[in-house]
């Protein structure tokens, strides 16, 4: 076996950096459902060039590489001892090239291990088998959409859909309000495994071995197959969208599993994927410990265009030399109309669709809190309360200067410490990137956005005590960030989550760093940055976007109701 080490490592670059076919067929499926020239089509777009950039580069598809979770087939007699030391210094070595981010935090002390290696961490799960080869099989499935999970306890009472009794009908309930309760949190388009049955820890270990499934195949139990089906038909209709931007595609893959229950317990649990659906496998020489298959189809050469016919789409563009923007625009595109559920008459207006490339283009009626153009501005840091203030929701946001990242423990920390640098007009980046270092200093390898819901308890407070202008993030934030951007003059900008290799595009400079002893993903990194595009979500007047498509998809639930499978 004195190849295994090396194929584990090979194993995990690959589930890091390169999307599997399957799911980039299923991205392509969804890129052709959705219109292009809305925010949800644009974000795609852009989840399609990352995707691209990310297998070009070898580099993490998303910044956060998740947990690392295999799932383990062995002959009798294999050493699964030596096999574990194996994968723990395959991961050491992908933790030190970049190509996984040191995720592995001490749940008392907030230290992270640096490595990837700690108490749970990687997780690895052994079993044997009659069969002559090992069967590994990986997934990386990061922390936003794992905390996405959900477990219902049947018969319950479920918003918006009334009973779910213990049964195939109160199961579809489930499925459907898993969908909705993760809005766009968990990067959305997503993948779902449900696991009917089980107890607490089994009925979750269930799902997410349906994750393992291929996206293609079928339910080998029939009622289930309908059940999936189902699923993929109608949870399209909550129209949450790419990102929780309103739109067609919610959800890309549906995959249920049954197992037995216990008389008194009836769980149907949900493991929720991101679209960044991360998962590998190889069949093992158990000799050698070389690979003989990988088990999925490898993303290489797959497309992810979707139905380019249908929808011409310009050009796509990375970082052009004169700063044209790297995040959602494509150059010489059009920025869409507001989606129709953001439009007082329920419609796009297609005819406030503006040009891109001024610096700042006006729209045809900005000012009514439902937006019905969209407008590209293009600020410097430190921004001033004016700007901020005639900004929109809808408004695309070109930023160049610095910028800091600022996550979970940065927030609790500035409640009751200074900063260390004047955060004046500043704009906060909600992201936790891979970073590497070398002789010249740091390197930005990933860095996306991270869910910034859960900065919520401070986001309010710290804007205000720092004079902060801009958050971004993903997801959108509460009731007490919205009041605060209105007091203050703020607005958070959304970016789109999982696209990773994309936003480290736009990063030209580590200028330094603050609070390396919070590990590399919860540090303040400051940033010089140039062309980040992001989406102006929540304003200073009042309006989120996040809301709009919560209550809008909420409604769209109700008509869920009514019992399909008796
Ligand atoms: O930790 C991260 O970088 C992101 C996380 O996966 C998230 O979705 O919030
Ligand atoms: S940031 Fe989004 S794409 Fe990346 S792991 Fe989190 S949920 Fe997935």
């Amino acid at each position: 076996m004195q190849h295994f080490e090396d194929s584990i490592y090979n194993l995990i670059v690959e589930t890091s950096t390169n999307l599997p076919g399957d799911v980039r067929r299923a991205v392509a499926k969804g890129r052709a459902l959705e219109d292009r020239a809305t925010r949800s089509g644009l974000a795609l777009t852009t989840i399609a060039q990352n995707i691209g950039m990310a297998e070009l580069q070898v580099s993490p598809i998303c910044q956060d590489t998740g947990m690392p979770t295999f799932i383990i087939h062995t002959p009798v007699g294999v050493n699964q001892i030596e096999m574990k030391k194996d994968i723990h210094n395959a991961i050491i070595r992908a933790t030190k090239n970049g190509k996984l981010r040191p995720n592995s935090v001490d749940s008392l002390t907030g230290e992270n291990s640096g490595d990837n290696l700690g108490a749970g961490t990687p997780v690895i799960h052994f079993e044997q088998w009659e069969e002559e080869g090992i069967d590994v099989r990986l997934i990386l499935k990061g922390g936003g959409c794992e905390n996405k999970n959900i477990q219902y306890s049947l018969p319950a009472e479920l918003e918006g859909l009334g009973k779910a009794g213990r049964d195939l009908d109160g199961i579809r309930k489930c499925i459907l309000h898993s969908v909705f309760q993760a809005q766009g949190q968990g990067c959305s388009a997503g993948f779902i495994g449900v696991g009917i049955g089980g107890d607490r820890t089994t009925g979750y270990e269930l799902a997410k071995k349906q994750l393992f499934r291929k996206v293609e195949d079928v339910n080998p139990t029939q009622d289930l197959g309908k059940l999936e089906d189902y699923i993929m038909e109608n949870a399209n209709k909550l129209g949450i969208g790419t990102m929780g931007f309103g739109g067609e595609v919610t959800l890309l893959g549906c995959k249920i599993g049954v197992m037995n229950r216990l008389p008194a317990s009836f769980f149907v649990s949900v493991a929720y994927n991101c679209w960044a659906f991360r998962r590998q496998g190889i069949l093992v020489h158990p000799a050698t410990g070389d690979i003989k298959e990988w088990l999925y189809e490898s993303g290489t050469g797959i497309s992810v265009e979707g139905d380019e016919a249908a929808q011409p789409v310009p050009e796509p563009v990375g970082v052009s030399a004169d700063g044209a923007a790297c995040g959602i625009i494509p150059e010489d595109a059009t920025i869409p109309a507001a989606p129709a559920l953001l439009s007082d008459t329920g419609e796009a207006a297609s005819d406030a669709v503006v040009p891109v490339n001024g610096k700042v283009t006006e729209p045809a009626a900005a000012g009514s809190g439902t937006p019905g153009g969209s407008r590209e501005i293009r600020l410097t840091t430190p921004i001033s309360e004016e700007d901020i203030r005639s900004l929109r929701v809808g408004d695309v946001v070109i930023l160049s200067g610095e910028m800091h990242t600022g996550r979970d423990a940065l927030h609790k920390y500035l409640m009751d410490h200074d900063a260390p640098v004047d955060l004046n007009g500043a704009v906060i980046y909600h992201c936790g990137p891979v970073m590497l270092k070398d002789d010249e200093g740091w390197h930005v390898k990933a860095a996306g956005p991270t869910t910034s819901i859960r900065e919520e308890p401070y986001q309010g407070d710290i804007i205000k005590k720092f004079g902060i202008r801009a958050v971004i993030g993903k997801g959108g934030m509460g009731p007490k960030t919205l009041k605060a951007l209105g007091e203050h003059g703020g607005v958070y900008l959304n970016a789109i989550g999982g696209a990773a290799q994309y936003y480290a595009e736009c990063i030209k400079k580590v200028n330094a760093v603050d609070f390396m002893e919070f590990g590399i993903p919860e540090a303040m990194w400051h940033l010089q940055v140039d062309g980040f595009a992001a989406i102006v979500t929540m304003d200073a007047h009042g309006n989120s976007l996040h809301a709009d498509v919560e209550k809008d998809s909420a409604a769209k639930l109700a008509q869920f109701r009514e019992p399909v499978f008796k």
